[in-house]
Protein backbone atom coordinates (compact mmCIF):
# COMPACT_ATOMS: atom_id res chain seq x y z
CA UNK A 1 0.00 0.00 0.00
CA UNK A 2 1.34 3.48 -0.80
CA UNK A 3 2.23 5.84 1.56
CA UNK A 4 -0.52 8.52 1.99
CA UNK A 5 -0.53 11.69 1.71
CA UNK A 6 -2.15 12.96 5.42
CA UNK A 7 -4.21 16.32 5.86
CA UNK A 8 -2.57 18.41 8.79
CA UNK A 9 -4.99 19.22 11.76
CA UNK A 10 -4.23 20.98 14.79
CA UNK A 11 -0.76 20.50 14.16
CA UNK A 12 -1.18 16.61 13.15
CA UNK A 13 -0.89 14.32 10.18
CA UNK A 14 -4.51 13.10 10.36
CA UNK A 15 -6.38 10.70 7.81
CA UNK A 16 -7.53 7.40 6.60
CA UNK A 17 -8.40 6.59 2.83
CA UNK A 18 -6.75 8.49 0.40
CA UNK A 19 -7.02 9.16 -3.54
CA UNK A 20 -4.83 8.94 -6.36
CA UNK A 21 -3.71 11.86 -7.51
CA UNK A 22 -2.81 11.22 -11.53
CA UNK A 23 -0.46 12.71 -13.73
CA UNK A 24 -2.25 13.83 -17.21
CA UNK A 25 1.11 13.39 -19.17
CA UNK A 26 0.77 9.66 -18.39
CA UNK A 27 -2.51 8.36 -16.68
CA UNK A 28 -0.93 4.97 -15.64
CA UNK A 29 1.39 7.23 -13.30
CA UNK A 30 0.11 7.98 -9.59
CA UNK A 31 2.09 10.89 -8.84
CA UNK A 32 0.98 10.02 -4.57
CA UNK A 33 -2.08 8.93 -2.62
CA UNK A 34 -3.55 12.09 -0.56
CA UNK A 35 -5.84 11.90 1.99
CA UNK A 36 -9.98 13.23 1.37
CA UNK A 37 -11.14 15.10 4.45
CA UNK A 38 -14.53 14.96 5.92
CA UNK A 39 -17.01 16.91 7.01
CA UNK A 40 -15.72 16.06 10.37
CA UNK A 41 -11.96 16.52 10.13
CA UNK A 42 -13.11 20.28 8.31
CA UNK A 43 -14.85 20.80 11.47
CA UNK A 44 -11.87 19.92 13.66
CA UNK A 45 -9.59 21.85 11.51
CA UNK A 46 -11.98 24.72 11.72
CA UNK A 47 -11.94 24.49 15.65
CA UNK A 48 -8.32 23.80 15.96
CA UNK A 49 -7.63 27.46 13.52
CA UNK A 50 -10.15 29.05 15.89
CA UNK A 51 -8.67 28.12 19.00
CA UNK A 52 -4.71 29.53 17.69
CA UNK A 53 -6.11 32.34 17.02
CA UNK A 54 -5.65 34.71 20.09
CA UNK A 55 -2.08 33.72 20.68
CA UNK A 56 -0.87 33.94 16.86
CA UNK A 57 -2.45 36.95 16.16
CA UNK A 58 -0.15 38.32 18.81
CA UNK A 59 2.71 37.04 18.29
CA UNK A 60 6.04 38.84 17.87
CA UNK A 61 6.62 40.21 14.56
CA UNK A 62 10.41 38.60 14.51
CA UNK A 63 8.73 34.96 14.98
CA UNK A 64 6.33 35.44 12.41
CA UNK A 65 8.87 36.96 9.81
CA UNK A 66 11.47 34.10 10.53
CA UNK A 67 8.89 30.83 9.80
CA UNK A 68 7.39 32.87 6.56
CA UNK A 69 11.14 33.43 5.48
CA UNK A 70 12.14 30.10 6.40
CA UNK A 71 9.43 28.57 3.93
CA UNK A 72 10.47 30.84 1.17
CA UNK A 73 13.93 29.85 1.78
CA UNK A 74 13.14 25.63 1.94
CA UNK A 75 10.63 25.87 -1.20
CA UNK A 76 13.36 27.86 -3.00
CA UNK A 77 16.09 25.49 -2.30
CA UNK A 78 13.88 22.84 -3.59
CA UNK A 79 12.84 24.52 -6.60
CA UNK A 80 13.84 21.83 -8.83
CA UNK A 81 11.81 19.02 -6.95
CA UNK A 82 8.47 20.60 -6.29
CA UNK A 83 8.56 22.01 -9.80
CA UNK A 84 8.85 18.60 -11.20
CA UNK A 85 5.75 17.65 -8.66
CA UNK A 86 3.77 20.61 -9.77
CA UNK A 87 4.66 19.30 -13.44
CA UNK A 88 3.63 15.88 -12.86
CA UNK A 89 0.28 16.65 -11.01
CA UNK A 90 -0.44 19.68 -13.07
CA UNK A 91 0.73 18.78 -16.26
CA UNK A 92 2.56 22.62 -16.72
CA UNK A 93 5.69 22.31 -18.71
CA UNK A 94 8.42 21.38 -16.27
CA UNK A 95 10.22 25.26 -16.69
CA UNK A 96 6.90 26.62 -15.85
CA UNK A 97 6.40 24.50 -12.83
CA UNK A 98 10.11 25.69 -12.06
CA UNK A 99 8.80 29.43 -12.15
CA UNK A 100 5.51 28.87 -10.37
CA UNK A 101 7.41 27.21 -7.24
CA UNK A 102 10.02 29.84 -7.49
CA UNK A 103 7.45 32.37 -7.94
CA UNK A 104 5.87 30.72 -4.45
CA UNK A 105 9.08 31.64 -2.39
CA UNK A 106 9.57 34.96 -3.58
CA UNK A 107 5.48 35.19 -2.06
CA UNK A 108 6.26 34.10 1.33
CA UNK A 109 9.62 36.03 0.95
CA UNK A 110 7.46 39.56 0.46
CA UNK A 111 5.01 38.72 3.14
CA UNK A 112 8.06 37.86 5.47
CA UNK A 113 9.30 41.10 5.05
CA UNK A 114 5.60 43.20 5.45
CA UNK A 115 5.39 41.74 8.92
CA UNK A 116 8.64 43.77 9.35
CA UNK A 117 6.58 46.86 7.62
CA UNK A 118 2.92 46.91 9.54
CA UNK A 119 2.30 50.35 10.18
CA UNK A 120 -1.11 52.66 10.91
CA UNK A 121 -1.26 56.17 11.72
CA UNK A 122 -1.47 58.65 14.54
CA UNK A 123 -3.78 61.57 13.87
CA UNK A 124 -4.92 64.61 15.91
CA UNK A 125 -8.67 64.41 16.45
CA UNK A 126 -11.23 67.27 15.85
CA UNK A 127 -11.36 67.63 19.49
CA UNK A 128 -8.40 69.52 21.21
CA UNK A 129 -6.22 66.98 23.67
CA UNK A 130 -7.73 63.68 21.99
CA UNK A 131 -5.50 61.52 19.62
CA UNK A 132 -6.49 59.11 17.08
CA UNK A 133 -4.73 55.65 16.19
CA UNK A 134 -5.65 53.67 12.89
CA UNK A 135 -4.42 49.99 12.98
CA UNK A 136 -4.77 47.26 11.09
CA UNK A 137 -5.79 43.89 12.97
CA UNK A 138 -5.96 40.47 12.04
CA UNK A 139 -9.83 38.63 10.75
CA UNK A 140 -9.69 35.60 12.72
CA UNK A 141 -9.80 31.79 10.58
CA UNK A 142 -9.65 32.41 7.04
CA UNK A 143 -10.74 29.89 4.93
CA UNK A 144 -8.80 29.32 1.82
CA UNK A 145 -10.33 27.58 -1.37
CA UNK A 146 -7.80 26.84 -4.40
CA UNK A 147 -8.55 25.52 -8.23
CA UNK A 148 -6.11 23.44 -10.00
CA UNK A 149 -4.23 25.62 -12.42
CA UNK A 150 -1.96 27.63 -10.27
CA UNK A 151 -1.27 24.38 -7.41
CA UNK A 152 1.64 26.49 -5.41
CA UNK A 153 1.40 30.06 -6.58
CA UNK A 154 -2.41 30.89 -5.81
CA UNK A 155 -2.25 28.75 -2.14
CA UNK A 156 0.90 30.93 -1.47
CA UNK A 157 -0.39 34.10 -2.34
CA UNK A 158 -3.51 33.56 0.07
CA UNK A 159 -1.75 32.11 3.02
CA UNK A 160 1.52 34.21 3.53
CA UNK A 161 -0.56 37.33 3.77
CA UNK A 162 -3.32 35.88 5.93
CA UNK A 163 -0.05 34.31 8.19
CA UNK A 164 1.87 37.35 7.72
CA UNK A 165 -1.38 39.80 9.39
CA UNK A 166 -1.91 37.07 12.59
CA UNK A 167 -4.59 34.91 10.90
CA UNK A 168 -5.23 31.43 11.07
CA UNK A 169 -5.59 29.30 8.21
CA UNK A 170 -8.00 26.41 7.28
CA UNK A 171 -7.04 25.80 3.47
CA UNK A 172 -8.59 23.18 0.76
CA UNK A 173 -6.44 23.18 -2.42
CA UNK A 174 -8.35 21.53 -5.68
CA UNK A 175 -8.95 17.67 -5.26
CA UNK A 176 -7.43 17.44 -8.67
CA UNK A 177 -3.41 18.78 -7.21
CA UNK A 178 -2.96 19.00 -3.71
CA UNK A 179 0.65 17.62 -4.02
CA UNK A 180 2.42 20.87 -4.04
CA UNK A 181 0.06 22.67 -1.18
CA UNK A 182 0.63 19.33 0.76
CA UNK A 183 4.32 20.30 0.64
CA UNK A 184 3.82 23.73 1.01
CA UNK A 185 2.04 23.13 4.46
CA UNK A 186 4.45 20.15 5.24
CA UNK A 187 7.41 23.34 4.79
CA UNK A 188 5.44 25.95 6.91
CA UNK A 189 4.75 23.61 9.41
CA UNK A 190 8.27 21.96 9.89
CA UNK A 191 9.49 26.32 10.29
CA UNK A 192 7.87 26.32 13.43
CA UNK A 193 4.36 27.37 13.18
CA UNK A 194 1.96 26.61 16.23
CA UNK A 195 -0.28 24.03 16.14
CA UNK A 196 -3.49 25.14 14.31
CA UNK A 197 -2.34 28.00 12.59
CA UNK A 198 -2.49 26.28 9.23
CA UNK A 199 -4.52 23.35 8.72
CA UNK A 200 -5.09 21.66 5.58
CA UNK A 201 -8.03 19.58 4.50
CA UNK A 202 -7.53 17.99 1.20
CA UNK A 203 -10.82 16.49 -0.36
CA UNK A 204 -13.76 17.64 -2.87
CA UNK A 205 -15.21 20.95 -2.59
CA UNK A 206 -18.92 19.35 -2.53
CA UNK A 207 -17.31 18.33 1.51
CA UNK A 208 -14.29 20.14 2.47
CA UNK A 209 -15.27 23.90 0.81
CA UNK A 210 -19.15 23.56 1.49
CA UNK A 211 -18.15 23.03 4.90
CA UNK A 212 -16.38 25.72 4.85
CA UNK A 213 -18.78 28.02 3.60
CA UNK A 214 -21.28 26.89 6.07
CA UNK A 215 -18.74 27.27 9.22
CA UNK A 216 -19.86 30.45 11.42
CA UNK A 217 -16.82 30.44 12.82
CA UNK A 218 -15.02 30.90 9.46
CA UNK A 219 -14.26 34.79 9.56
CA UNK A 220 -13.24 35.53 5.93
CA UNK A 221 -13.10 33.37 2.33
CA UNK A 222 -10.47 33.81 -0.09
CA UNK A 223 -12.01 31.75 -3.19
CA UNK A 224 -10.15 31.53 -6.67
CA UNK A 225 -12.16 29.38 -9.07
CA UNK A 226 -15.48 29.15 -11.69
CA UNK A 227 -18.26 31.73 -11.48
CA UNK A 228 -20.14 29.26 -10.29
CA UNK A 229 -18.69 28.27 -7.68
CA UNK A 230 -17.50 31.76 -6.65
CA UNK A 231 -21.29 32.62 -6.30
CA UNK A 232 -22.05 30.07 -3.97
CA UNK A 233 -18.99 31.68 -1.94
CA UNK A 234 -20.63 34.93 -1.93
CA UNK A 235 -24.16 33.88 -0.98
CA UNK A 236 -23.38 31.47 1.43
CA UNK A 237 -20.55 33.98 3.00
CA UNK A 238 -23.75 36.56 2.83
CA UNK A 239 -25.73 34.49 4.90
CA UNK A 240 -23.00 34.22 7.70
CA UNK A 241 -21.99 38.58 7.37
CA UNK A 242 -18.10 37.05 6.65
CA UNK A 243 -15.90 39.06 4.56
CA UNK A 244 -15.21 37.29 0.98
CA UNK A 245 -12.53 37.43 -1.75
CA UNK A 246 -13.09 36.18 -5.37
CA UNK A 247 -11.12 35.57 -8.46
CA UNK A 248 -13.19 33.75 -11.03
CA UNK A 249 -12.99 33.84 -14.47
CA UNK A 250 -11.02 35.62 -17.49
CA UNK A 251 -12.79 36.04 -21.26
CA UNK A 252 -9.03 38.26 -21.81
CA UNK A 253 -8.83 40.50 -25.14
CA UNK A 254 -5.78 41.30 -26.73
CA UNK A 255 -5.44 44.19 -29.22
CA UNK A 256 -2.99 44.35 -32.26
CA UNK A 257 -3.05 47.22 -33.89
CA UNK A 258 -1.38 47.93 -37.31
CA UNK A 259 1.15 49.74 -36.42
CA UNK A 260 2.39 46.92 -34.18
CA UNK A 261 5.90 44.90 -34.20
CA UNK A 262 4.66 41.90 -35.91
CA UNK A 263 6.84 39.78 -33.68
CA UNK A 264 6.15 41.40 -30.82
CA UNK A 265 2.47 40.74 -31.26
CA UNK A 266 2.81 36.94 -32.31
CA UNK A 267 4.90 36.05 -29.67
CA UNK A 268 2.88 38.08 -27.03
CA UNK A 269 -0.65 35.94 -28.28
CA UNK A 270 0.90 33.07 -28.93
CA UNK A 271 2.50 32.95 -24.68
CA UNK A 272 -1.04 34.37 -23.97
CA UNK A 273 -2.97 31.86 -25.46
CA UNK A 274 -1.39 28.79 -25.18
CA UNK A 275 1.24 28.59 -22.83
CA UNK A 276 0.21 26.65 -19.33
CA UNK A 277 -1.62 25.07 -21.93
CA UNK A 278 -4.09 28.14 -21.09
CA UNK A 279 -5.69 27.18 -18.13
CA UNK A 280 -5.01 30.76 -16.89
CA UNK A 281 -7.38 32.98 -15.69
CA UNK A 282 -5.20 35.89 -17.50
CA UNK A 283 -4.91 33.75 -20.71
CA UNK A 284 -6.11 35.73 -23.89
CA UNK A 285 -8.43 33.87 -25.65
CA UNK A 286 -9.70 37.03 -28.19
CA UNK A 287 -7.30 38.46 -30.27
CA UNK A 288 -8.56 41.52 -31.43
CA UNK A 289 -6.92 42.87 -35.23
CA UNK A 290 -7.14 45.92 -37.07
CA UNK A 291 -7.35 45.40 -41.08
CA UNK A 292 -4.18 46.62 -42.11
CA UNK A 293 -1.94 44.04 -40.45
CA UNK A 294 -4.93 41.54 -39.78
CA UNK A 295 -3.86 38.96 -42.98
CA UNK A 296 0.38 39.55 -41.97
CA UNK A 297 -0.42 38.75 -38.62
CA UNK A 298 -3.02 35.78 -39.08
CA UNK A 299 -0.08 33.72 -40.91
CA UNK A 300 2.57 34.38 -38.78
CA UNK A 301 0.79 33.05 -35.90
CA UNK A 302 -0.84 29.52 -37.60
CA UNK A 303 3.06 29.34 -38.24
CA UNK A 304 3.44 30.06 -34.68
CA UNK A 305 0.99 27.95 -33.29
CA UNK A 306 1.57 24.75 -35.81
CA UNK A 307 5.30 24.29 -34.48
CA UNK A 308 4.39 25.01 -30.86
CA UNK A 309 5.84 21.53 -28.71
CA UNK A 310 3.18 19.36 -27.56
CA UNK A 311 4.10 16.58 -24.95
CA UNK A 312 5.04 15.15 -22.13
CA UNK A 313 5.57 18.25 -19.27
CA UNK A 314 8.50 16.93 -18.13
CA UNK A 315 9.48 16.38 -21.65
CA UNK A 316 12.97 18.90 -22.43
CA UNK A 317 11.42 19.96 -25.55
CA UNK A 318 7.91 20.60 -24.75
CA UNK A 319 6.33 23.85 -24.81
CA UNK A 320 2.56 23.26 -24.25
CA UNK A 321 2.13 20.07 -21.53
CA UNK A 322 -1.35 18.26 -21.53
CA UNK A 323 -4.91 19.74 -20.48
CA UNK A 324 -5.43 18.68 -16.77
CA UNK A 325 -8.05 16.31 -16.93
CA UNK A 326 -10.78 14.75 -18.51
CA UNK A 327 -13.38 16.92 -17.64
CA UNK A 328 -11.31 19.70 -19.37
CA UNK A 329 -10.66 18.20 -22.20
CA UNK A 330 -14.32 17.62 -22.93
CA UNK A 331 -15.13 21.60 -22.47
CA UNK A 332 -12.28 22.31 -24.60
CA UNK A 333 -13.27 19.87 -27.52
CA UNK A 334 -16.99 20.80 -26.82
CA UNK A 335 -15.95 24.72 -27.70
CA UNK A 336 -14.02 23.70 -30.29
CA UNK A 337 -17.11 21.96 -31.69
CA UNK A 338 -19.35 25.56 -31.08
CA UNK A 339 -16.89 27.32 -32.31
CA UNK A 340 -17.13 25.62 -35.70
CA UNK A 341 -20.79 25.48 -35.32
CA UNK A 342 -20.98 29.15 -35.03
CA UNK A 343 -18.88 29.61 -38.44
CA UNK A 344 -15.51 30.93 -37.10
CA UNK A 345 -12.65 29.41 -39.45
CA UNK A 346 -10.91 26.59 -37.83
CA UNK A 347 -7.11 27.27 -38.90
CA UNK A 348 -4.66 25.22 -36.60
CA UNK A 349 -5.62 22.31 -34.39
CA UNK A 350 -8.18 21.49 -33.46
CA UNK A 351 -7.76 17.60 -32.24
CA UNK A 352 -5.97 15.27 -29.80
CA UNK A 353 -2.18 14.58 -30.35
CA UNK A 354 -0.69 11.63 -30.14
CA UNK A 355 2.17 10.87 -27.55
CA UNK A 356 4.22 7.85 -26.24
CA UNK A 357 1.95 7.53 -23.31
CA UNK A 358 -1.68 8.11 -22.68
CA UNK A 359 -2.75 11.58 -21.49
CA UNK A 360 -4.79 14.73 -22.34
CA UNK A 361 -3.11 16.41 -25.29
CA UNK A 362 -4.82 18.74 -27.48
CA UNK A 363 -3.45 20.48 -30.26
CA UNK A 364 -3.27 24.34 -29.63
CA UNK A 365 -6.27 25.62 -31.57
CA UNK A 366 -7.21 28.85 -33.68
CA UNK A 367 -9.79 30.32 -34.78
CA UNK A 368 -9.96 32.92 -36.97
CA UNK A 369 -13.05 35.11 -38.55
CA UNK A 370 -14.83 35.26 -35.21
CA UNK A 371 -16.82 37.63 -34.09
CA UNK A 372 -17.39 38.63 -30.67
CA UNK A 373 -21.36 37.46 -30.24
CA UNK A 374 -19.76 34.03 -30.75
CA UNK A 375 -19.81 31.82 -28.05
CA UNK A 376 -16.44 30.81 -28.08
CA UNK A 377 -15.51 34.86 -27.75
CA UNK A 378 -17.98 35.32 -24.65
CA UNK A 379 -17.39 31.90 -22.33
CA UNK A 380 -13.97 31.05 -20.66
CA UNK A 381 -12.98 27.79 -22.50
CA UNK A 382 -10.01 27.81 -19.99
CA UNK A 383 -7.79 25.22 -22.74
CA UNK A 384 -5.18 26.12 -25.43
CA UNK A 385 -8.08 27.91 -27.83
CA UNK A 386 -7.96 31.35 -28.86
CA UNK A 387 -10.02 33.32 -31.60
CA UNK A 388 -9.48 36.18 -33.98
CA UNK A 389 -11.66 38.68 -34.46
CA UNK A 390 -11.24 40.86 -37.25
CA UNK A 391 -12.11 45.24 -36.66
CA UNK A 392 -11.36 47.82 -38.76
CA UNK A 393 -9.66 50.56 -36.20
CA UNK A 394 -8.32 51.46 -32.73
CA UNK A 395 -11.94 52.39 -31.56
CA UNK A 396 -13.95 49.42 -32.70
CA UNK A 397 -10.92 47.78 -31.20
CA UNK A 398 -11.61 49.39 -27.65
CA UNK A 399 -14.98 48.86 -27.79
CA UNK A 400 -14.86 45.06 -28.84
CA UNK A 401 -12.14 44.77 -26.18
CA UNK A 402 -14.83 45.94 -23.76
CA UNK A 403 -17.66 44.29 -24.33
CA UNK A 404 -17.45 41.64 -22.51
CA UNK A 405 -19.01 40.37 -18.64
CA UNK A 406 -15.09 39.78 -17.71
CA UNK A 407 -12.35 42.40 -16.89
CA UNK A 408 -9.41 40.60 -15.55
CA UNK A 409 -6.98 41.34 -17.92
CA UNK A 410 -6.23 43.19 -21.49
CA UNK A 411 -3.10 43.73 -23.87
CA UNK A 412 -2.56 45.89 -26.82
CA UNK A 413 0.29 45.87 -29.17
CA UNK A 414 1.03 48.57 -30.41
CA UNK A 415 4.21 50.82 -31.11
CA UNK A 416 1.44 54.37 -30.57
CA UNK A 417 2.21 55.96 -27.46
CA UNK A 418 -1.46 57.65 -28.34
CA UNK A 419 -3.04 53.99 -28.33
CA UNK A 420 -1.29 52.72 -25.62
CA UNK A 421 -1.84 55.67 -23.16
CA UNK A 422 -5.79 55.34 -24.37
CA UNK A 423 -5.85 51.73 -23.92
CA UNK A 424 -4.75 51.63 -20.61
CA UNK A 425 -7.00 54.84 -19.33
CA UNK A 426 -9.95 53.01 -20.80
CA UNK A 427 -9.58 49.25 -20.81
CA UNK A 428 -12.48 47.65 -18.36
CA UNK A 429 -9.69 45.31 -16.57
CA UNK A 430 -8.05 45.25 -13.53
CA UNK A 431 -4.57 44.44 -15.03
CA UNK A 432 -3.67 45.84 -18.20
CA UNK A 433 -0.67 45.27 -20.90
CA UNK A 434 1.24 47.01 -23.25
CA UNK A 435 3.66 44.97 -25.12
CA UNK A 436 3.42 42.26 -22.70
CA UNK A 437 1.33 38.91 -22.48
CA UNK A 438 -1.94 39.51 -20.73
CA UNK A 439 -0.83 36.25 -18.13
CA UNK A 440 2.62 36.16 -16.26
CA UNK A 441 2.14 38.49 -14.01
CA UNK A 442 4.32 40.03 -10.86
CA UNK A 443 4.35 38.89 -7.46
CA UNK A 444 5.36 42.09 -5.45
CA UNK A 445 2.20 44.31 -7.09
CA UNK A 446 -2.00 44.32 -6.94
CA UNK A 447 -3.42 41.22 -8.88
CA UNK A 448 -7.53 41.00 -9.57
CA UNK A 449 -9.88 42.04 -12.15
CA UNK A 450 -13.24 44.03 -12.58
CA UNK A 451 -16.78 43.19 -13.51
CA UNK A 452 -17.59 39.15 -13.45
CA UNK A 453 -13.63 38.31 -12.95
CA UNK A 454 -13.60 39.49 -9.37
CA UNK A 455 -15.20 40.19 -6.11
CA UNK A 456 -13.49 42.01 -2.75
CA UNK A 457 -9.89 43.81 -2.71
CA UNK A 458 -6.80 42.90 -4.36
CA UNK A 459 -4.74 40.04 -3.74
CA UNK A 460 -0.74 40.12 -3.69
CA UNK A 461 1.71 42.94 -2.90
CA UNK A 462 0.97 45.26 -0.36
CA UNK A 463 -2.73 45.51 -0.86
CA UNK A 464 -3.43 41.88 0.14
CA UNK A 465 -3.38 44.05 3.60
CA UNK A 466 -6.72 44.84 2.51
CA UNK A 467 -8.61 41.48 2.66
CA UNK A 468 -6.35 39.70 4.84
CA UNK A 469 -6.92 42.83 8.10
CA UNK A 470 -9.77 44.64 9.40
CA UNK A 471 -9.15 48.63 10.46
CA UNK A 472 -9.42 49.92 13.68
CA UNK A 473 -10.13 53.45 14.64
CA UNK A 474 -8.79 54.17 18.53
CA UNK A 475 -9.80 57.89 20.29
CA UNK A 476 -7.47 58.59 23.34
CA UNK A 477 -8.07 61.74 25.80
CA UNK A 478 -4.60 63.03 26.72
CA UNK A 479 -6.32 62.79 30.10
N1 LIG B 1 -10.04 31.84 -12.38
C1 LIG B 1 -9.31 30.77 -12.28
O1 LIG B 1 -8.14 30.84 -11.97
C2 LIG B 1 -9.91 29.46 -12.51
C3 LIG B 1 -11.05 29.30 -13.26
N2 LIG B 1 -11.58 28.08 -13.45
C4 LIG B 1 -12.75 27.95 -14.31
O2 LIG B 1 -13.65 27.06 -13.71
C5 LIG B 1 -13.91 25.94 -14.58
C6 LIG B 1 -14.16 24.72 -13.75
O3 LIG B 1 -13.02 24.41 -12.95
P1 LIG B 1 -13.23 23.78 -11.51
O4 LIG B 1 -11.95 23.28 -10.98
O5 LIG B 1 -14.35 22.81 -11.56
O6 LIG B 1 -13.62 25.07 -10.64
P2 LIG B 1 -14.32 25.12 -9.25
O7 LIG B 1 -14.80 26.50 -9.02
O8 LIG B 1 -15.29 24.02 -9.12
O9 LIG B 1 -13.12 24.78 -8.26
C7 LIG B 1 -12.37 25.72 -7.53
C8 LIG B 1 -12.27 25.29 -6.07
O10 LIG B 1 -13.57 25.37 -5.47
C9 LIG B 1 -13.88 24.12 -4.85
N3 LIG B 1 -15.33 23.90 -4.78
C10 LIG B 1 -16.13 23.26 -5.66
N4 LIG B 1 -17.39 23.23 -5.20
C11 LIG B 1 -17.40 23.85 -4.01
C12 LIG B 1 -18.41 24.13 -3.03
N5 LIG B 1 -19.67 23.77 -3.19
N6 LIG B 1 -18.06 24.79 -1.93
C13 LIG B 1 -16.79 25.21 -1.73
N7 LIG B 1 -15.79 24.93 -2.60
C14 LIG B 1 -16.09 24.29 -3.73
C15 LIG B 1 -13.14 23.12 -5.72
O11 LIG B 1 -13.06 21.87 -5.10
P3 LIG B 1 -12.72 20.52 -5.92
O12 LIG B 1 -11.44 20.14 -5.37
O13 LIG B 1 -13.78 19.54 -5.59
O14 LIG B 1 -12.67 20.86 -7.36
C16 LIG B 1 -11.83 23.83 -5.91
O15 LIG B 1 -11.01 23.72 -4.77
C17 LIG B 1 -12.69 25.90 -15.48
O16 LIG B 1 -12.96 25.26 -16.67
C18 LIG B 1 -12.42 27.36 -15.65
O17 LIG B 1 -13.28 27.89 -16.63
C19 LIG B 1 -10.99 26.98 -12.89
C20 LIG B 1 -9.86 27.06 -12.16
C21 LIG B 1 -9.22 28.33 -11.93
O1 LIG C 1 -1.02 34.85 -15.15
C1 LIG C 1 -0.62 34.66 -14.00
O2 LIG C 1 0.57 34.80 -13.70
C2 LIG C 1 -1.57 34.28 -12.90
C3 LIG C 1 -2.82 33.66 -13.45
C4 LIG C 1 -3.72 33.16 -12.40
O3 LIG C 1 -3.60 33.50 -11.27
C5 LIG C 1 -4.79 32.22 -12.72
O4 LIG C 1 -4.91 31.80 -13.87
O5 LIG C 1 -5.53 31.85 -11.80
Amino acid sequence: MAEIYKNLINGEWVGGDGVENINPSNISEVVGVYARGTVEDTKQAIAAAKAAFPAWSRSGILERHAILSKTAQEILARKAELGELLSREEGKTLPEGIGEVTRAAQIFDFFAGEVLRLAGEVLPSVRPGVGVEITREPIGVIGIITPWNFPIAIPAWKMAPALAYGNTVVIKPADLVPGSTWAIVDILHRAGLPHGVVNLVMGKGSVVGQTMLDSKDVNAISFTGSVGTGKRVATASIEVGRKFQLEMGGKNPTVVLDDADLKVAVESVAQSAFFSTGQRCTASSRVIVTEGIHDAFVDALCERTKNLRVGDALAKDTEIGPVVDPGQLKQDMDYIAIGQAEGATLRVGGNRVNAPTEGYFLQPTLFTEATNQMRISREEIFGPVASVIRVKNYEEALATANDTEFGLSAGIVTTSLKYATHFKRNAEAGMVMVNVPTAGVDFHVPFGGRKGSSYGPREQGKYAAEFFTVVKTAYTAAG
